[in-house]
């Protein structure tokens, strides 16, 4: 079976698709395949991969679609404005075994939009249409868009989706907030129903899928076909197996404080290596605990704590510390007291 087969199977069945959202620096080959031992996602984004004139592939992004451990298909994800660069990029990428190449109309990082990439294109929609012109004709896999409902205002939805629809594309993720709402907002999970409404392709709903029952409401609400995951699944990666248990009336999976220690053990060892000075891991640990810290208590005491902790030993002393016992983990996070800028808000480069 090719990629495109399987990914047509998952979308044969009755279940929701579940997605792993694109997260750069974050969900790489080594956390694709944590994900994966702890139930997993139906399919896997690739982090995105930089198109310009000059552009290459990037070797850390390829090994996820060269070497996939997951078992499930795999979309590579690119940013760009440049037709030619993006239409060469798109024939390199379907030299690997990828299910579909996704077009990234969302990313809120000032200097990705500011050069009129990501969500930066949602202010001229008829650069889109030309991009995605180019695009479908030069994908023979699935072609598929990642996008937000606006730049600073929402009222052009209305414009793009007959756009994604003339260009036939075969599968749109929305996520429910503008680019300048970034990631902390309200979703407005009414324009996702929208989309699903004037759409003959499957949507994925996206933004705050933060446990098995808000998902089910989310699908409820939008008659999404599927939800793509992005920080609920650092915070909590057993929450696809939740999703498909909720789904099926099964009980859920309710890890407990030391279920979730363990996760920080081999999240530890799958994403850093022993040759990286430890600082250097202990910093890179930081950028998931940033997020994974908001499900382990409800004062901010760890997520202050773990700021400040310099060693590996400090690092997993703090979290033993809050999280070595029996009690269930909270399914929704806490609701911490955040800067709009904080790293948590997702604040990426
Ligand atoms: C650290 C971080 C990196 C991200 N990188 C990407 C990316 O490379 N491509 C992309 O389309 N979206 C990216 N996003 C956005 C997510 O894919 C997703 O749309 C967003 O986080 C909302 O979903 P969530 O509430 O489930 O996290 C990133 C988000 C975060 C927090």
């Amino acid at each position: 079976m090719t990629p495109v087969q399987h990914l047509n199977a998952l979308l044969a069945r009755p279940e929701p698709l579940l997605a792993l959202a694109p997260m750069q620096d974050v969900t790489d080959l080594p956390f694709w395949r944590l994900m994966t031992a702890y139930g997993g996602a139906d399919v896997y984004y690739t982090e995105y991969f930089r198109v310009h004139a000059d552009s290459k592939l990037e070797k850390g992004i390829v090994p996820s679609i060269a070497e996939n451990p997951t078992g499930m298909p795999a979309v590579a994800q690119m940013i760009g404005n440049d037709i030619p660069s993006l239409v060469r990029t798109a024939k390199e990428l379907q030299q690997y075994p990828i299910a579909a190449v996704d077009l990234n109309l969302g990313c809120p990082a000032p200097v990705v939009y500011k050069k009129c990439a990501g969500g930066g294109l949602l202010r001229e929609p008829e650069r889109i249409d030309a991009i995605l012109g180019a695009l479908r004709d030069a994908v023979q896999v699935k072609f598929t868009v990642k996008t937000r409902i606006g730049f600073d205002d929402n009222a052009v939805f209305d414009r793009l989706l007959p756009i994604f629809a003339k260009h036939s594309i075969d599968l749109l993720t929305v996520h429910g907030r503008t680019v300048l709402e970034m990631y902390r907002s309200d979703v407005h999970y009414d324009f996702i129903a929208r989309a699903v409404q004037a759409m003959s392709c499957p949507v994925l709903a996206n933004g705050n899928v933060s446990s098995a029952k808000k998902a089910e409401q989310i699908l409820q609400e939008t008659g999404a076909r599927g939800l793509m995951i992005g920080r609920g699944a650092i915070r909590n990666p057993w929450m696809f197996q939740q999703i498909r248990q909720h789904q099926h009336g099964e009980p859920i999976l309710l890890p407990r404080g030391r279920d979730v220690l363990a996760y920080i053990h081999a999240l530890y060892d799958a994403v850093t290596s022993p040759e990286v000075p430890e600082t250097l891991q202990v910093q890179k640990m930081k950028k998931y605990l940033n997020f994974l810290g908001l499900g382990v208590e409800p004062s901010g005491a760890f997520l202050h704590a773990m700021r400040r902790v310099k060693t590996k030993a400090e690092l997993f002393a703090l979290c033993a510390e809050h999280l070595d016992h029996g009690d269930e983990m909270s399914l929704e996070p806490f609701e911490l007291d955040l800067q709009a800028k904080d790293v948590l808000a997702g604040v990426h480069q």
